[in-house]
């Protein structure tokens, strides 16, 4: 096939009540199966619009409130997928499995792939130094069954967020791959998607086509939000994403999409119910292969060939989710500027419909080491609108802004050649084929985008940089 149909579905997750003992897997399962009577509408829904295959998000069958010993009663033995199992018609082999059990069921009876998330548990003893002294790992598991259910992908979550006690990290980062007659797929999950291994490895040595990621993110405005970084690798990376998140208003849980190396298919974000969703589109099998597939870039190019645009301009520092950065103001309507942190000068040419006296806009440069909530190295260039017109204010969150960009072009002179482009509109809504990237390094639209802008940034991953990780 030179294309197909994907789904991805937010799932607004029903949570169990908080206990400080575990239930038994009795009540476990009651809860899970409350999931799954609605991830089954959704699958439904997907496999009747022609979808070929639907994500679903991480902790969409039980949630996150757990400890340790409180997930227990949820997790299942899962097999090796080498071991050719369809859990629906073979439901003993492998008892106790009735979530699996149930998934393949859905996964068959409905003709169409799905990717879900559930726990996985692993029995160790003592000849094993890093057996944990309850008996088992229990690791944070992406499952993929085929469109007749059968068994065909089971990933471990290696970079665990901060808050996932209740899980064990593998002792390696696992490449999970599996081809289809509609292309090469590749899995991951969630926090993985800032770190190297597996998910940079997996495009760049195993070439898959897609990415299906299941996540439960949090979004953090104004880099971090889901849709906007979620369509951003997908783009530097030159792949097909499938981004399915939790919803969940509290937690800031919402932003699923399917994105294409070109620009998003469709998105979802939704802060004002707590309502499910389903995206669908086409996809192409093979984006390499694919005429509007984009041009190699390097991401230094166009910056390291200009001199400092604006060399008088007054510096300011501002924090933007606990990072240190080096701001100017945009004070005229439209000019040339540039900000340098460290190694990184970032250049921005802008022309705004109007300046606006009751909104502020900087360009901004961060070159170091995130440090909060892990710990991993970041080249950020960025344009962004500041919460007030007090300086002070600039880097805080905000989701509004009033301010047409007519016109405007980004670059840097990154050490590294992972860069992310995101644009982000007011609303928090994403710029679909409004801006682009050229083969120098430079992020720019022509005629300005649909919406005021909240951020045009360059986000930069520098891998080698990073301290060594903490996989416990
Ligand atoms: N469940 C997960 O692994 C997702 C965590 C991703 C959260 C992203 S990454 C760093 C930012 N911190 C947040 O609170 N949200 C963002």
């Amino acid at each position: 096939l030179d294309s197909y149909i994907a789904a991805v579905y937010e799932h607004s997750v029903i949570l169990p009540d908080v206990t400080g003992s575990p239930v038994s897997s009795d009540e476990a399962l009651t809860l899970m199966n409350k999931n799954m009577d609605v991830l089954e509408g959704a699958i439904k829904a997907a496999a009747q619009q022609g979808a070929h295959i639907i994500v679903t998000p991480e902790d969409a069958i039980y949630g996150w409130v757990f400890k340790r010993d409180t997930i227990f009663p949820y997790l299942e033995d899962i097999p090796d997928p080498q071991v050719n199992w369809i859990p629906c018609t073979d439901p003993e082999r492998f008892a106790p499995a009735a979530v699996q059990e149930r998934l393949s069921c859905m996964a068959r009876n409905n003709s169409i792939y799905v990717v879900a998330n559930i726990g996985d548990k692993k029995p160790c003893n003592s000849s094993d130094p890093k057996c944990p002294s309850d008996g088992h790992y229990q690791y944070n598991t992406n499952v993929v069954f085929d469109s007749e259910g059968k068994l065909v992908a089971r990933y471990h979550k290696y970079n665990l967020f901060m808050s996932e006690t209740q899980f064990d990290s593998p002792k390696e980062p696992e490449i999970v791959t599996f081809n289809t007659s509609f292309g090469k797929f590749g899995i991951f999950t969630c926090f993985d998607i800032l770190f190297h291994d597996p998910a940079v490895t997996l495009v760049s040595k195993s070439h898959v086509d897609t990415v299906l990621f299941p996540t439960a993110w949090m979004n953090v405005l104004p880099h971090l939000t889901a849709i906007e970084f979620h369509s951003a690798w997908a783009m530097g990376m030159h792949v097909n994403f499938l981004a399915a998140d939790t919803h969940n208003t509290s937690m800031a849980m919402t932003g699923s999409g399917i994105y294409a190396p070109d620009g998003p298919r469709a998105f979802h974000y939704n802060m004002d119910t707590e309502n499910g969703h389903l995206l669908v589109a086409e996809l192409s099998s093979h984006p390499h292969l694919s005429p509007t597939y984009p041009a190699a870039v390097n991401w230094s190019a166009y910056a390291t060939s200009v001199k400092r645009f604006s060399p008088d301009d007054w510096d300011f520092c501002g924090v933007i989710f606990y990072d240190k950065f080096t701001f100017t103001e945009l004070t005229k309507p439209e000019g040339n500027r540039t900000v340098c942190q460290k190694d990184l000068c970032c250049h921005l040419s802008y022309r705004m419909a109007e300046k606006r006296e009751d909104e502020v806009y900087v360009l901004g440069a961060f070159d170091g080491l995130h440090v909060v909530e892990g710990e991993y190295y970041l080249q950020i260039c960025t344009l962004l609108k500041c919460e007030s017109t007090d300086l002070k204010t600039c880097g805080l969150p905000v989701a509004t802004a009033h301010t047409r960009f007519e016109a405007f072009s980004l670059s840097g002179t990154f050490g590294t050649s992972y860069v992310f482009p995101e644009v982000l509109l007011s609303g928090v809504q994403l710029a679909s084929g409004e801006f682009q990237v050229l083969s120098d390094g430079r992020l720019i639209s022509q005629s300005g985008t649909s919406k005021p802008v909240l951020t045009v940034t360059l986000f930069g991953r520098w891998y080698e940089k990073d301290p060594p990780q903490p996989h416990i």
